[in-house]
């Protein structure tokens, strides 16, 4: 007889996002996103770094100051980094799984890509104008957004 204490997909997808999510050098937020297409096959995967070629140790990963000395004008985004990670042709009809909600910008890229639905962990920065923004284009073009939900099993990564 099979098992029955198997992870469902949601789980397994979301798994991997959060396990992507540590490869991140951020300091205060790693976030990793999972790309998958309507099969269940996993597209693409993602997390937040600096661009290719901009040292990890040498720009800035801090929060706060002048906006050349913090992370936030040079961090490449984990859901866009799983974009630009995506070596296919066709992300139509997919959905991605990403520890953090998408930022505005991400999400125009998750739009013009045909990304069709977004499962999100934490929503810490539900109340800023680039969330609600990405929600407003999200709403208006018909991706759906849910929260993951835990069912059974937590995700638990013994690293
Ligand atoms: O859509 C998003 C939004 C944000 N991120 C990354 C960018 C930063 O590296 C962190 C946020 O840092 P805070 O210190 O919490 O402001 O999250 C992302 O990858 N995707
Ligand atoms: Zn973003």
């Amino acid at each position: 007889m099979k098992r029955d204490d198997y992870i469902n997909w949601d789980t397994y997808f979301m798994g991997i996002a959060m396990l992507s999510a540590q490869r991140s050098k951020d300091p205060s937020t790693g976030v990793g996103a999972c790309i998958v297409s309507e099969e269940n096959k996993i597209l693409s995967l993602g997390y937040n770094g600096m661009p290719l070629g901009c040292s990890d140790d040498e720009f800035p990963w801090g929060r706060d100051g002048n906006p050349l000395d913090t992370k936030y004008l040079f961090v490449c985004h984990a859901e866009l980094n799983a974009i630009l990670n995506y070596t296919g042709t066709d992300m139509k009809g997919a959905r991605v799984y990403t520890t953090l909600f998408p930022c505005n910008e991400c999400t125009k890229a998750l739009i013009q890509v045909g990304i069709k639905e977004v499962i999100y962990m934490c929503d810490k920065y539900s109340h800023t104008d680039s969330v609600l923004a990405a929600k407003k284009m999200m709403d208006t073009v018909g991706i759906l957004y849910r929260q993951y939900e835990p069912i059974g099993q937590d995700i638990v990564l013994h690293l």
